[in-house]
């Protein structure tokens, strides 16, 4: 079953990403590559690491350029794709690597974009308790933010019923999340603090104190899990590196819940996840061992001192945080084997 995928945004790094991981996907035929400023350059000159694509040029992102195609998956800042997915038929199936459709209350959005809500789409986290069975078949999906893949992998099998537990290993008032991320994470656009000199050699906070806008949206994932409503506080931190996640997360362990029922649910949850691994007791996750994967690794231990869990959870932000996690969920969505295309081991050193 070989169809076409358009991508726009296909010159940042969220679409180069989607690009590199089409290209080795037995089935997809790239079509549009579109973008905005640089409309009308080879895309060799501006991701010479996609060396098939390299004479592609580049189109200006309109809804005639990205037309006639099985899929489009837009890489565009917020704001922009909702009114360019709003124009596509329904029938073509629209992958949003933004975040415009991943919050499902309005207030929300306003709180934390300012900009009016364009709606809620299927959640593009297979993962998550139920999510499989929205994305089949589904012509919308709203791929998560890279900060949320890693916290919601880290803490929803202590939230949500699974093989191991009923769910409710977790206090939902007491979740801490601190996550270090790779400065593609905040795109390729030129900002005076992602300046090689800024970054190298130094670590730096942002958003602190409840003012991520990635906030709402782990909460969103948790509480869905659980039932019930989940409090979280965040602090997403900027790593000198290119790519990675490496999120910790912890929370305070509901009554009677001791160590061995959090490794088992842990454990059970993820048992037959393609890409999600719960590492060997006493292996740790390193954003090395990912890198160019679409694998998530997980360790946990119950620090029984402060009754909490600690879960670390790596992630590569590109891959199984955006694209590695568009591409899952395309197969879900067009009936194809979930892993196809995305059989890459990490890259190392
Ligand atoms: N980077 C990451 O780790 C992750 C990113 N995402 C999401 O993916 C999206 C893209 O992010 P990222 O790749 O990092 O950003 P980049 O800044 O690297 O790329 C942005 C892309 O959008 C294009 N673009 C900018 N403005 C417009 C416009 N008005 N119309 C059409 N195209 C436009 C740019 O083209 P040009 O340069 O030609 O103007 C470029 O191709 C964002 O919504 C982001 O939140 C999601 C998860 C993780
Ligand atoms: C390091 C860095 O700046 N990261 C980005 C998050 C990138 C991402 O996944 O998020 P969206 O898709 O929601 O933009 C940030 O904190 O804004």
């Amino acid at each position: 079953m070989s169809f076409s995928v358009a991508v726009s945004g296909a010159t940042g790094y969220a679409g180069g990403e989607v690009l590199r991981l089409l290209a080795g996907h037995p089935e997809a035929r790239i079509g549009a590559v579109t973008a905005h400023s640089s409309a009308g350059t080879r895309l060799g000159v501006l991701a010479p690491h996609l060396h098939g694509l390299a004479d592609r040029i580049v189109e200006e992102t309109t809804v005639e350029n990205l037309s006639g195609h099985d899929v489009v998956v837009l890489a565009l800042p917020h704001g922009a794709s909702g009114p360019v997915a709003a124009q596509l038929p329904a029938e073509t199936l629209v992958i949003d690597a933004g975040a415009d459709h991943r919050l499902t209350d309005p207030a929300a959005w306003e709180r934390f974009y300012g900009t009016e809500h364009a709606g809620s789409w299927p959640y593009g986290l297979p993962e998550l308790p139920g999510a499989r069975e929205q994305l089949r078949g589904a012509r919308r999906i709203a791929v998560p933010g890279c900060y949320p893949t890693s916290a919601l992998l880290a803490l929803v099998p202590g939230f949500a019923p699974g093989p191991g537990s009923d769910g409710g290993l977790l206090e939902p008032d007491d979740v801490v999340i601190v996550a270090a991320s790779g400065t593609s994470g905040a795109g390729k656009s030129v900002k005076p603090h992602l300046l090689g000199a800024e970054v190298m050699g130094s670590m730096s906070p942002y958003g602190v104190g409840g003012g991520h806008r990635h906030t709402p949206e782990i909460e969103q994932g948790l509480s869905r899990a659980a039932g019930t409503a989940v409090q979280v506080s965040f602090t997403p931190t900027l790593a000198p590196m290119p790519r990675g996640i490496l999120a910790t997360a912890t929370a305070r362990l509901a009554a009677g819940v001791d160590a061995d029922a959090i490794r088992d649910a842990w454990d059970a949850y993820y048992t037959d996840e393609p890409f999600v691994h719960l590492l060997p007791e006493g292996q740790w996750p390193t954003t090395g061992s990912v890198l160019g994967s679409n694998h998530a690794v997980l360790q946990l231990a119950v620090d029984e001192h402060a009754g909490r869990v600690v879960v670390c959870c790596a992630i590569d932000n590109l891959t199984k945080g955006t694209a590695g996690g568009a591409i899952q969920s395309m197969n879900l969505a067009l009936g194809l084997p979930e892993t196809m295309g995305l059989d890459l081991q990490g890259v190392a050193p």
